[in-house]
């Protein structure tokens, strides 16, 4: 089964903690809402420390064209895509030596912050020494579920290649599609909750000879997925498209659709590969928030212990849509063990649910 053998994060320039943003709200909030106070508190219960953004928050004052937003957002996605693609294949924690560009065949750019045509893997493409015949798969509007179903679709095709090198780049500036003049509380919690990331993963078909490239002593192999979409839940979360931007759209039920949903989608595909919630060590959470944390916990009956990673990576740096589960699968491949077995799941537009089950292999 296909492998997950390097993966790197990089962080934005500009970091920014919740006091600082909370203080930016309040002088931009303050006359739509009676209770800004109470509202407030959210960047406190929040359980996020800081954030990283590809501008500072001098950049948000002005009004923002849309024009202006998607320049940034191909700018910073090349030259941070860029530096996550070379810190993930000349990882020297993860591999014995650098994966030369040339030899890699696929790359799933996967972001839904931003649009460029060509894609932003193409224009990279032109700066690092890539093949010409390295095939291109952007994926744009999964959301939040973008990383895992990178990943999962990598695996089809490693499975369907399995002397393929592929590489699973996601890219989200979310704080690039803040929009100032909207004053819903929803764009109030997503002040507090959103971030910029990027991430960048190796995946490598079955006949490749890890032993070549391989540093750690055990690394995840994925063994089965499985993709979800809910029906009558188009609502729930997406991007509503202006003349000056996304504005964003997520329920304030999300978690608990979540607890309602997630419980009996993680049975049935854990009956299909006839597992058991037992039998899972770790659990690769997409940290949407702090109540969506909670409702994985109660929707699965697992502890808080398991889910410290995705707390840790939500704490450090918020929620960054698709790339957020790259981050927290990067700690977990930092200390997995053979024989492990984890679960993988993240939720987007859609309503959509990814899951992946991996177990770490020698
Ligand atoms: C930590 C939070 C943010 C605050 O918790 P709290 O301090 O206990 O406060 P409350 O939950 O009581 O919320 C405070 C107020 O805000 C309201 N609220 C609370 N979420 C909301 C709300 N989404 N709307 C609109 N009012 C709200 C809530 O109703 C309440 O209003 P009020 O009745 O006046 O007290 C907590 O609500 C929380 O973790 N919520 C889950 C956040 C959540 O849904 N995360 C998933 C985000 S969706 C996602 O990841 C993908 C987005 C995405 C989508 C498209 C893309 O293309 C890309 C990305």
């Amino acid at each position: 089964m296909p492998q997950i053998l390097s993966i790197a994060e990089v962080h934005p320039p500009y970091v920014i903690t919740q006091e600082e943003v909370m203080n930016f709200a309040r002088t931009l909030f303050s006359h739509s809402f009676k209770d800004i106070e109470r509202l407030l508190q959210v960047f406190r219960s929040g359980q996020i420390r800081k954030r990283h953004f590809v501008k500072g928050l001098d950049w948000f004052e002005k009004e923002r064209s849309f024009e202006e937003r998607n320049d940034a957002y191909i700018n910073h996605a090349v030259e941070l895509g860029a530096t996550a693609i070379e810190d993930c294949l000349q990882n020297g924690f993860f591999l014995k030596k650098s994966v030369p560009f040339a030899e890699i065949d696929a790359i799933f750019t996967i972001s839904s912050t931003g649009i460029a045509t060509p894609s932003i893997e193409a224009i990279i493409m032109n700066r690092l020494s890539f093949s010409s015949f390295t095939k291109r798969i952007p994926i744009w509007g999964l959301g939040c579920g973008g990383g895992a179903s990178g990943l999962s679709r990598a695996f089809e095709y490693c499975r369907a290649f399995p002397q393929a090198k592929v590489l699973i780049l996601a890219i989200e500036f979310c704080s690039l599609t803040f929009q100032r003049n909207d004053r819903s509380k929803s764009n109030l919690i997503g002040t507090s909750l959103f971030a910029d990331g990027v991430a960048c993963a190796l995946m490598v078909g079955d006949q490749v000879n890890r032993s070549e490239w391989q540093n750690v002593l055990a690394v995840p192999s994925i063994i089965s997925t499985q993709s979800m979409t809910l029906r009558n839940s188009v609502d729930v979360m997406g991007w509503k498209v202006k003349n000056d931007g996304l504005y964003v759209v997520f329920s304030k039920d999300i978690p608990t659709i979540i607890e309602k949903e997630l419980g009996p989608a993680v049975t049935h595909f854990l009956n299909e590969v006839n597992q058991q919630m037992g039998d899972i060590a770790h659990f690769i959470a997409h940290p949407g928030g702090k109540k969506v944390l909670d409702a994985y916990e109660r929707a699965l009956a697992i502890s808080s212990a398991q889910t410290q990673l995705s707390a840790d990576v939500l704490r450090e740096f918020g929620n960054m849509s698709s790339v957020t589960i790259l981050y927290v699968l990067k700690r977990f491949m930092e200390k997995g063990r053979e024989g492990e077995v984890g679960l993988a799941t993240a939720l987007g537009p859609g309503f959509s649910s990814e899951l992946l089950l991996l177990r770490w292999i020698k």
